[in-house]
């Protein structure tokens, strides 16, 4: 199992927003995580991604402690959680490559930067630098970033922030497709569109924080063209 959490329990100063989750995402999967406002999507990523400490309970991936101060930890899990950092004079295309580079060799199946150009429709701003673009084009560059470095678990919170419609449509895609090269996804998400799809599981932390598995059972088939 590549990501797993047990008796987990997530809040601040000993007050939790949910206990006793069980949760299990292998390689092909995508759970997609629902919820209120509030009611901690935001909290648990960040304990997935080894950022927060959990109250109580774990997080492995791979079999070890999540833990972002790990740096073979933080080569296997990749996590756009509050919008992207950026390099104020590199342009769009820069950042991509700059990403590419930095994680150079990459495997040979890896998604290219041409890929994610195409894929997120950079083309028409790839020479601007962040200062310069719109909302929901910085939003398809944090997208196409994350994406751009090699891993095995991707960690999503709302990247359908800013984006039009295409724009969430490439990003359903994308996810889809990383799941189908042996990837494991959690995605938290406010969008139906995103949250649906064949072979898609859901977890809702309104109903499902409970001490039992979250989610519906099965793989998703592979390239099945979910969405
Ligand atoms: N660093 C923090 N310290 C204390 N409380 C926090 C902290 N971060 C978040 N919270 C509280 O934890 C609760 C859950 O926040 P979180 O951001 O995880 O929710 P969410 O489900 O992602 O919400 P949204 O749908 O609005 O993005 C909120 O009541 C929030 O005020």
């Amino acid at each position: 199992m590549l990501l797993e959490s047990r008796d987990l329990s997530v809040g601040y100063r000993d007050q939790p927003l949910f206990n006793a989750l069980r949760m299990d995402v292998d390689t092909g999967e995508v759970l997609v995580v629902t919820g209120r406002n509030g009611s901690g999507k935001s909290s648990l990523l960040r304990c997935l991604a080894g950022q927060q400490r959990p109250l109580g309970g774990t997080v492995t991936v791979e079999g070890r402690t999540a833990d972002d101060r790990a740096p073979r930890f933080r080569r296997s899990v990749a996590a756009l959680l509050d919008g992207g950092a950026w390099y104020p004079n590199l342009t769009a295309a820069e950042h991509l490559s700059f990403v590419q580079l930095v994680n150079d060799p990459l495997p040979d199946d890896w998604f290219t930067a041409a890929d994610l150009t195409t894929a997120l429709a950079l083309d028409g701003f790839a020479d601007t630098v962040p200062g310069q673009l719109s909302s929901g084009q910085r939003q398809r560059l944090a997208v196409a970033m994350v994406l751009a470095r090699p891993s095995r678990l991707l960690l999503l919170d709302e990247p359908e922030r800013h984006l039009d419609e295409t724009g969430r449509d490439a990003v359903g895609r994308l996810v889809v497709e990383y799941a189908d090269r042996g990837g494991a996804v959690v995605l938290v998400t406010h969008d139906a569109s995103l949250a649906t799809g064949p072979g898609l599981r859901t977890l809702s932390l309104d109903r499902d924080t409970t001490a039992r598995p979250a989610g519906t059972s099965g793989k998703r088939r592979r390239r099945s063209g979910a969405r």
